[in-house]
């Protein structure tokens, strides 16, 4: 029996040998790879929130294509443990390995409260993915996508871009949602779709009993109920839904078969038809891959579709010689095509003030780490440009510009520190109000300082260089203390505010008063991103500063489009993982339009 079992073993060894030796023969005869063959007819630079939900959708809508997709991150399966925790989302965008980074420059400019003297914006690191889904990989997961006015006024620039106004954008809205809600209403089914890429969901949880009492300050203080923020009206108090991210890609496997994902492939550069070099016609892309540099190229019919974020690909253009003439030519990178490509960096402003629950309660903060990061409340009224406690009238105005949510993420960095430290007691609860400045009048912008592609940018965010931008943040952070002063919150919770005159910072130059002149000082001290950048590479007619056109074409190129966040006219009134989505999603619609009339 066993010498009968040894003689079958012995066999197997003998084929699988036989097997393993034929392969390695065949391996010979196959043909070496050749770069000149890696042939697609799309390639699209970035798998972020714009680059899936493309790919995914020009498969499935253009016949007979092949699609590569390069990433210069890694898989999203290096971080999922950590994805998939609850309220990780501040400690992944903090992971080296999946985030690009970036730091911002310091500047310095004249106050706005005392004219004749100068503040520093400092620097702040400037989270942004690198890693398959981008930054919705890391992201907050709240679900706002902006306001009928913001697309309308993408639309408002001329006939031809009637195809990006709220009627259209909403239809892109709801195709790539996929929306949980139980028993929708008529009015919610309005806005909403159901069968998208998106995942968006209500707290599986009933409301925590702090957020009740929240609820209750901000309703005594005259802030209507809101039950949709992405309804009819924006404005009010309610609670988020939140958002995952694009499925879709790793979905439809039959599919996507035809589509090509390499991970850890940093494109380097547009490749250009030097035979027909004055018409900068896009020919293929220059990327660094294991360990060595990589050409692909476009079929006839073909193009290159940039979905690097609004950092990234306004760097890859003006890496191939698209942008400034004065930045490239500085950069030594002979200048293709000048247009404005970085100036009109736009993005949403954070600001917070932070507070202490001293009455430990059984139900407390700490049950709000368990959904969405934290982040289930949300308050959005018109901040008050001098700088005041914003009025009745502002919370009911149809046409908010700043968005406040309650978290028990830390920001505050002197506050973070000591939550993070040995001292911190496992009892301390914090709360954190966070005011987003949604409409501001500040741009920024980016800048090459080397023609290194593995070089970041310089980041240029210029917050608050405009004053209305300084006021209505001001105002906001008033309206936070003044909401934390309150009861229940006072007396049931016993929340303390932090940082203002105690340990943890002292701004207030007389007794407990805050100065206009103390709050510019906090504010510019203390100011953060909240994520959002966009319009690096603007979608507008070139006469008003547009770099690509209505069909998200570069201005003077062929076969060149850009598609993610960095075609954003104007920052929308909300969070950008949606409007991105939606734009990648119009995008597919035009580009598979252009592509059959070839
Ligand atoms: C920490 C954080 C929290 C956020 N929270 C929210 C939120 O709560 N709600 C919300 O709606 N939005 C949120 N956002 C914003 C939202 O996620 C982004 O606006 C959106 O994902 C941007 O999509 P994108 O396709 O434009 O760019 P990205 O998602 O950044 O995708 C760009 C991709 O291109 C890749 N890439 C770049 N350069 C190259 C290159 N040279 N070669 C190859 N690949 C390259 C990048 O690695 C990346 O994967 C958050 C963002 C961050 C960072």
């Amino acid at each position: 029996m066993i010498e009968s079992d040894n003689k079958n073993i012995k066999a197997i060894n003998a084929e699988i040998r036989n097997l393993w030796s034929e392969s390695i023969h065949c391996r010979d005869q196959r043909q070496k790879f050749n770069e000149a063959d890696e042939i697609y007819d799309f390639i699209i630079i970035g798998a972020g929130t714009a680059g899936c939900v493309l790919a995914r959708e020009l498969i499935y809508n253009v016949p007979n294509v092949n699609i590569l997709v390069l990433e210069a991150g890694p898989p999203n399966t290096l971080i999922n443990d950590k994805m998939r925790l609850p309220c990780t989302f501040s400690t992944v965008y903090r992971a080296s390995e999946i985030d690009w980074g970036y730091i911002t420059e310091d500047q310095t400019m004249s106050s706005i409260v005392e004219p004749k003297k100068e503040v520093l914006n400092k620097g702040i690191t400037y989270p942004r993915g690198k890693v398959i889904w981008g930054c919705s990989t890391v992201n907050g997961m709240i679900y706002i996508r902006g306001q009928k006015a913001d697309y309308d006024s993408w639309a408002a620039q001329g006939p031809e871009y009637k195809i990006w106004d709220y009627d259209h954008c909403l239809e892109a809205f709801k195709a790539v949602e996929k929306n949980a809600r139980k028993n929708p209403d008529e009015e919610f089914k309005k806005y909403h779709g159901y069968d998208g890429l998106l995942h968006v969901q209500d707290s599986p949880f009933d409301t925590y009993e702090i957020t009740k009492d929240f609820m209750k300050v901000v309703e005594d203080l005259g802030v209507p109920y809101n039950k949709d923020f992405n309804g009819a009206r924006q404005n009010g108090f309610g609670k988020y839904q939140a958002l995952g991210p694009p499925y879709g890609l790793a979905g439809g496997v039959a599919k996507i078969v035809a589509v090509n994902v390499k991970s850890f492939a940093h494109v380097l550069s547009i490749i250009w038809d030097e035979e027909r070099k004055d018409d900068n016609i896009a020919i293929g892309v220059k990327y660094f891959y294991d360990g060595g540099v990589h050409r692909a190229f476009i079929a006839p019919k073909g193009e290159v579709i940039i979905c690097g974020g609004a950092i990234n690909s306004a760097q890859i253009l003006m890496l191939s010689g698209i942008g400034p003439k004065d930045n490239l030519e500085a950069n030594n990178i002979k200048v293709r095509k000048e247009l404005p490509v970085g100036r009109n960096l736009q993005d949403h402003p954070l600001c917070t003030v932070t507070g202490k629950i001293s009455i430990p309660n059984n139900i407390s903060t700490s049950q709000f780490h368990s959904w969405c990061n934290g982040l289930k409340l949300g308050i959005i009224y018109k901040g008050n440009d001098k700088g005041k406690i914003p009025s009745r009238e502002e919370f009911h105005d149809e046409h908010p510009d700043i968005q406040s949510y309650v978290s028990t993420i830390v920001f505050d960095p002197v506050i973070n520190e000591y939550v993070n430290s040995k001292q911190c007691p496992p009892n301390f609860e914090p709360v954190t109000m966070i005011s987003v400045l949604n409409l501001p009048s500040s741009v920024g912008h980016l800048e090459l300082c080397s023609s290194n592609s593995f070089m970041q940018p310089k980041i240029f965010l210029n917050y608050y260089e405009k004053p209305d931008d300084l006021y209505r943040m001001m105002s906001s952070l008033k309206l936070s203390r003044e909401i934390l002063k309150q009861p229940p919150l006072s007396t049931v919770w016993g929340v303390k505010e932090l940082g203002f005159n105690d340990e943890f910072g002292k701004w207030c130059s007389v007794d407990e008063e805050m100065s206009d002149e103390d709050w510019e000082r906090y504010i510019r001290g203390k100011s953060y991103t909240s994520f959002h950048p966009c319009g690096t590479v603007k979608m507008a007619p070139e006469s008003q500063g547009g770099c690509v056109n209505h069909r998200l074409q570069v201005y003077g190129t062929k076969n060149l489009r850009v598609v993610d966040a960095s075609i954003f006219p104007i920052v929308p009134n909300g969070n950008t993982n949606a409007p991105v989505a939606m734009a990648a999603w119009r995008a597919s619609r035009i580009i598979k339009e252009d592509y059959l009339k070839k």
